[in-house]
């Protein structure tokens, strides 16, 4: 991994004018981006409109899922083919929120990061474990099971050359942050169990990082940057996480 990765994800927020004004922001205060690397994951109908404002500026764009389809009668699902004629780079599968709230089980986010890569999209694999996992000693074994779905319908090569982001389920959206210590140890677990023949992939961090808590987490050998939810919706919280990921 050469350079750090910070993504923004975006949910199901914002509108025109919010787009507007957040990545006129964005593009202003952006530090140089040839030392990191900094992506947007919008809802799909603002990619058309981040694309255009993005275009130059270096800051990357993503959506926030995918169908496994390429085209066909699957009213209400955008394909991979779509995603990439928008000009996204990125597409996050597997976030626990679709695990939690549409049923999407390790099978289907497996089969959806095949889809992505193979339509050239870079996945951005989300993992994690519940609090009730945590406490009961089975993050290793949640983390496992859901990366092994990936590797065995995929291959090592393609993990090895992905993104993934570690998001314990009990730090999204809750404040409570992992401690670096936490964050390095699932880290250091995933990166063993997906890196092959020199290739490693990028390892994000997301779950409540904020300013305030980034340079901590981006300081441990094994996290490579961060997956933001609500601090990417404030312009000066994600630069100032984006400034902590600036190598040192
Ligand atoms: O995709 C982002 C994560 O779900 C983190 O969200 P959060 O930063 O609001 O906790």
């Amino acid at each position: 991994m050469s350079r750090s990765l910070v993504v923004g994800n975006w949910k199901m927020h914002a509108s025109q004018a919010q787009v507007n004004e957040l990545l006129g922001a964005l593009k202003a205060g952006m530090p140089a981006l040839d030392r990191i690397e900094v992506a947007v994951c919008p809802p799909y109908p603002y990619l058309m409109q981040a694309a255009h404002l993005l275009a130059g500026s270096g800051i990357a764009l993503g959506a926030q899922n995918l169908a496994v389809e390429a085209s066909g009668a699957y009213t209400g699902e955008v394909s991979g083919p779509m995603l990439g004629d928008v000009g996204c780079r990125y597409v996050i599968v597997g976030h626990s929120e679709r695990r939690r709230l549409y049923g999407e089980d390790n099978a289907l986010v497996a089969q959806k990061f095949r889809a992505a890569v193979s339509h050239g999209l870079v996945p951005i694999l989300c993992v994690g474990e519940q609090l009730a996992e945590r406490e009961a000693d089975a993050t290793e074994a949640v983390l496992a099971a859901q990366i092994d779905a990936v590797l065995e319908l995929c291959g090592d090569e393609a993990l090895a050359g992905a993104v993934i982001a570690y998001e314990p389920v009990w730090a999204i959206g809750t404040g409570r942050v992992a401690t670096p210590e936490q964050a390095q140890a699932s880290h250091r677990f995933i990166r063993d169990r997906v890196s092959r023949g020199g290739r490693t992939p990028t390892l994000l961090y997301g779950g409540s990082v904020k300013p305030d808590n980034a340079a901590g987490l981006f300081a441990q050998p094994d996290v490579d940057g961060g997956l933001i939810g609500g601090a990417s919706l404030v312009a000066d919280q994600f630069l100032s996480i984006c400034k902590a990921a600036l190598p040192r």
